[in-house]
């Protein structure tokens, strides 16, 4: 839900990060970062390479330890000390590389590690609740007896972001879900996306495809040398976006954008 006053949420505060930094070493990965998602938003977290965006996301998956700052998760301050900790919280996070077994079928992936009787596996009430959460994303996996070697990228995105649902998580934070996909497969990858929103998660969303981001996020948060560089809604202007993410507003990517909307303006102006 949104307020058409100012455009922010009104629904619950899923996380609120405040003042979150990391160091390795001498590097300042993250400075100061502010960052808060809401029940049923996306966010995307966008930004050049090195901006700091894995590490952010590593932070609330509880892979890296901040230096400095806190976490509130649903309205308590938390500690993230390993991964297993922020899953129990409610925080799943989907990997880019997407940590699937090629020689094990869709049902086998999406329980790994979470069978529901390690000591007796119930494959027929595991098939069926495989079934049931991949229809309630109408997701389009042909058999969930299928191995996942044989499913498409898209269909394999939706087999990691299926099995990060099991455990009911409040949010859900993914590294770059549609890179290297084809343009029908981004689409289905989105329409997902959506459907766990509108399931009442929060979402994050790496990604450094704008397209991707202005169809699908609430919120676009920039990041830029481990910084805050603005928030923005997706109709902001293509210009306002790369100067965030780049630091100047006369570079080489909008340079090139006015080149070609002048070449654009040229070409109408001669036509006859
Ligand atoms: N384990 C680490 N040890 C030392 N430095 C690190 C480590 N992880 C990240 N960094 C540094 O932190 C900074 C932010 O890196 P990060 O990978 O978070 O950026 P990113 O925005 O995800 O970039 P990309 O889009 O290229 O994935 C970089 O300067 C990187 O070199």
């Amino acid at each position: 839900m949104t307020d058409p006053s100012d455009g922010t949420s009104t629904s619950e505060l899923v996380l609120s990060l405040r003042g979150i930094s990391k160091n390795f070493g001498a590097v300042s990965a993250l400075t100061d970062i502010d960052l808060d998602v809401h029940a049923g938003e996306v966010v995307a977290l966008v930004g050049d390479n090195g901006a700091g965006k894995s590490t952010l996301v590593k932070v609330l998956a509880g892979v890296h330890q901040p230096s400095s700052g806190t976490i509130a998760f649903r309205g308590k301050e938390v500690t993230l000390p390993d991964p297993s900790a922020a899953l129990k919280l409610g925080i799943a996070t989907v990997f880019q590389d997407l940590a699937l077994c090629e020689n094990l079928d869709v049902v086998a992936n999406i329980f790994l590690g979470k069978e529901l009787n390690p000591l007796r596996l119930d494959e027929v009430s595991m098939e069926i609740k495989a079934w049931t959460l991949l229809n309630e994303l109408s997701a389009r996996i042909p058999s969930v007896r299928e191995p996942v070697a044989s499913l498409s990228g898209g269909q394999r995105q939706t087999v990691a972001i299926a099995r990060s649902l099991l455990l009911d998580p409040k949010l859900i934070l993914l590294d770059e879900p549609t890179a290297a996909l084809g343009v029908a497969q981004t689409a289905e990858v989105l329409d997902l996306i959506e459907r766990v929103r509108d399931r009442g998660l929060g979402v994050v969303m790496i990604s450094h495809n704008m397209e991707d981001v202005r169809a699908v996020a609430d919120r676009i948060v920039v990041l830029r040398l481990g910084r805050n560089n603005g928030i923005f809604y997706p109709d902001a202007s293509n210009q306002d976006l790369v100067s965030a993410i780049t630091g100047a507003s006369n570079n080489s990517v909008s340079r090139r954008a006015g080149r070609r909307q002048a070449q654009r303006e040229q070409g109408q102006e001669t036509q006859p």
